[in-house]
């Protein structure tokens, strides 16, 4: 399988998030990149290709414009204030609160994001542009006719919603090659998303449409970030009803109850009959990942692509979440060789 990557990730390293009630150093690090890439490497999975460039249009097709252009010109403005630190929002517009923008470069930054998880550097613009265009290269070898294809993003996208960022994700990477298909002329999309955490951007992003199927499994938000989205009577709305699949589970679920809900999934996106299938790769299901509840195991990873490959549609592989650093790459490649073995 062709694996889509650049080094740009490099350029985005935050130093601390707030994590129950701590600034702690970033889970989100280069290194998870680096071990993915590695362990392609090391299987022979394919040829590694680097991102061409696609520019702002296909990200305006999914993000508001004063968000690109905030997260386009914060760092400046915020160097502009004396500051050369990370950035990092502290004040959100909770409910009765107005929706107005600030002119304040903190009240911007709290109107465009929804948790503490969203650190902004000199270099986020560039990591974040860049793995976009990872994610559209790797749609674009799709539509040449690939079977599968693994498009090596990080920062991840998931959580990102038209307009705001937030759980180490600026752009929905995933969302903006779900709607490059679509303007090149596919009918129907499904997105299946595997990461522990509930896709919440994605949902939002196409929740009111029928042109893409949102399905994810997940850690039940009653008790799991993001916890405001994710439950599973959250259907679709307007022509989106019916569009749109949660499988929240219980802490500590394992493959057996795991492979229950992809087996699910799976039968609705066979239904559907998607152009294509984009999967949200997160592998923070693994049970020794650090922030994470469900417990599989580096085996499940091949089950889970074999399971996948079996619906027989091209598949573009996105990379999300997964912050068991020394198993990323196992994890994350097993998926994608498991799918490979399916004929
Ligand atoms: N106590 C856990 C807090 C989690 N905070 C954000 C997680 C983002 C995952 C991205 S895949
Ligand atoms: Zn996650």
């Amino acid at each position: 399988m062709l694996t889509i990557y650049s080094d740009d990730h490099h350029l985005h390293h935050g130093k601390y998030e707030l994590i129950d009630g701590q600034l702690t150093p970033c889970f989100e690090k280069p290194s998870r990149a680096d071990m993915v890439l590695a362990r392609a490497q090391k299987v022979k999975l394919g040829e590694v290709a680097a991102p061409r460039e696609f520019g702002l249009a296909p990200i305006l097709r999914v993000h508001d414009e004063g968000f690109v252009h905030f997260l386009k010109d914060a760092w400046t403005e915020w160097q502009a204030m004396g500051r050369d630190y990370d950035m990092l929002p502290f004040t959100w517009p909770n409910r009765r609160l107005r929706q107005t923008i600030p002119d304040c470069i903190d009240g911007k930054f709290g109107y465009y994001s929804f948790d503490a998880g969203v650190p902004i550097t000199a270099g986020t613009w560039q990591a974040v542009s860049s793995s976009v265009n990872v994610a559209l290269t790797g749609q674009a070898e799709l539509a040449k006719g690939a079977r599968g294809v693994f498009s090596l993003c990080r920062p991840p996208g998931h959580h990102a919603a038209a307009d705001y960022m937030g759980g180490y994700c600026y752009f929905n990477n995933a969302a903006i090659a779900a709607q490059a298909m679509l303007d090149q002329g596919a009918s129907r999309v499904a997105i299946l998303d595997v990461d522990y955490h509930h896709g919440n951007g994605t949902q939002d992003i196409f929740y009111d449409r029928a042109d893409v199927l949102f399905t994810s499994i997940h850690g039940d938000p009653r008790f799991e970030y993001p916890f405001f989205l994710g439950y599973a009577d959250e259907k679709g709305e307007g022509v989106g009803r019916g569009f749109n699949f949660n499988y929240p589970l219980a802490a500590g679920s394992d493959w057996s109850a795991w492979s229950l809900a992809l087996a699910a999934a799976c039968r609705q996106i066979a239904a559907y009959a998607p152009d294509a299938l984009i999967v949200s790769l997160g592998v923070d299901t693994f049970k020794e990942d650090p922030i994470s509840q469900f417990k599989l195991d580096s085996p499940d990873y091949l089950r889970m692509g074999e399971v996948i490959g079996a619906l027989g549609l091209q598949t573009l592989f996105v990379m999300e979440g997964g912050y068991a650093v020394e198993e990323i790459g196992i994890n994350a490649i097993n998926v994608l060789q498991g799918f490979d073995s399916v004929t």
